[in-house]
């Protein structure tokens, strides 16, 4: 088996699941520092505090698009266990057959949303470390330990990129100029009387052009040194580290953390000690934000499961940017008729989009932000994680990212939530400090 194996692929016309083969093994003396030293520049990566998932190579993938994007990749993802051969001794969230996954914010993108199984994972938890291969039954025969650790540093040297010097980085106006994102918020403002919204979460995007080739290694470890508090994920070229998970399921146990509410930690005097408490968690508009946030997940959230726990009150997230208003909620889900508990790509379908990326109410929030950002938001925003063979699986909401179009273009992406008495200037400036992670990952500032 090697990266040039043929791809076992489907497209959204002809979902078909292959035959596949894993195997876990526990990896006893693995480093500490076993995740950090696996990143390469074409790795499959979902990574927080030193814990997460690192992949290589394809040993089947789906892409799909349209309104069934989650449908189609779900039932692919079905058929694929139900033929696939799994030995995971350690059975634990990330072990087993794991795949990623990339979704498109809306329906109406040209992305094309996808599900990777890669064929070698590295992971790491709390406890334990492993290394899953995964590929067809004849390749996998009789596999050792030491072999997998071989391919797994065969897969490593493939997925790396030859080492470039640090190139200079120039940003421009991407789809929308900072002057017509002002506009836009005006524009929201004015509508949402009439429109019947109460919030909106409008976005831009900016292009950041490299002299050289980037390479994504270097932008993950970045951002896994400094925000390392944050999920970092690298998916197909998609890259970032978001504050906000989407949906955690473990045992039927779903876990979300709500962000909504954000100052930039640039704009704090030296002589303002208590300046988040007093600008962020004191502030109404502010609050009314988040607690629409809350609403949309709890709403999404009820049907599902029992004994929710929400907080009353959020606490202030620090980040190394900026400061957020955040709500760690947690429920146990339901099982169906057949007594089968939803998996975590479908919570996330369910939870996507929450009104800290889309708006209040859900509908009519897209159908005006589509309006007036005009912009394909592509995977922004939309969920990205992964999911294994057991339904365990952590999905992010794709923020604080960009999305690499050429070796040497990224399209970096921000929105911001506008509320009655959001002012259209405040906001462009927090888009700018939701993209310092990432300008500060590319060299650029
Ligand atoms: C939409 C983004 O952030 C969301 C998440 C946290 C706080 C937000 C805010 O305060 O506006 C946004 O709702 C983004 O980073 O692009």
């Amino acid at each position: 088996m090697s990266a040039d194996s043929p791809v076992l692929s489907a497209s959204a016309h002809q979902p078909s699941a292959p035959s596949l083969t894993s195997i876990t093994f526990e990896y006893v003396d693995a480093p500490p520092t076993l995740l950090d030293d696996s990143l390469r520049h074409r790795s499959l990566v979902w990574t927080r505090n030193g814990h997460g998932l690192v992949g290589f190579g394809t040993a089947a993938r789906l892409h799909t698009h349209g309104e069934e994007r989650f449908a189609r990749a779900r039932a692919w993802f079905a058929q694929l266990i139900k033929n696939a051969q799994i030995t995971d001794p350690l059975n634990r969230p990330g072990t087993g057959l794991v795949s990623f996954g990339s979704f498109a914010f809306s329906f109406t993108s040209v992305f094309e949303s996808r599900m990777i199984i890669p064929q070698v994972v590295i992971g790491r938890d709390e406890h334990t470390a492993w290394i899953t291969l995964t590929g067809t039954a004849e390749e996998l025969n009789g596999v050792t330990f030491e072999q997998a650790l071989n391919r797994a540093n065969k897969a490593m040297a493939d997925a790396a990129t030859a080492e470039g010097s640090a190139g200079s980085i120039k940003l421009t106006s991407g789809q929308l100029t900072a002057g017509s994102y002002v506009q836009a918020v005006k524009k929201a403002l004015g509508h949402f009387d009439e429109r019947g919204i109460s919030k909106l979460v409008l976005a831009r995007d900016v292009l950041a052009h490299s002299s050289t080739p980037i390479d994504l290694s270097k932008i993950v470890h970045a951002l896994t040194e400094r925000y390392g508090n944050c999920w970092t994920y690298s998916v197909d070229g998609l890259v970032g580290a978001t504050p906000e998970m989407l949906v955690r399921v473990t045992d039927g146990l779903a876990e979300a953390r709500v962000l909504a509410g954000t100052l930039d930690r640039a704009s704090q005097g030296a002589d303002e000690p208590d300046f988040a408490q007093h600008h962020l968690f004191e502030d109404p508009k502010q609050r009314n934000e988040h607690q629409l946030a809350i609403d949309s997940l709890t709403d999404s959230l009820n049907p599902i499961s029992h004994g929710m726990s929400a907080p009353e009150e959020p606490f202030i997230l620090q980040l190394p940017n900026v400061w957020h208003l955040a709500s760690d909620v947690r429920a146990q889900l339901r099982a169906d008729a057949t007594g089968a508990l939803p998996s975590a790509l479908d919570v996330a379908e369910i939870f996507h989009p929450t009104a800290a990326v889309c708006g209040t109410p859900t509908k009519k929030a897209g159908v005006l932000l589509r309006e007036l950002e005009g912009m394909d938001r592509g995977p922004y925003a939309g969920p990205v994680g992964w999911v294994d063979s057991r339904g365990d699986g952590e999905f992010g909401i794709a923020l604080r990212g960009g999305i690499l179009e050429d070796e040497k273009l990224m399209r970096l992406y921000a929105g911001c939530g506008i509320v009655p008495g959001s002012v259209p200037e405040d906001e462009l400036a927090e888009s700018w400090a939701k993209m310092r992670p990432m300008r500060q990952a590319l060299g650029a500032e």
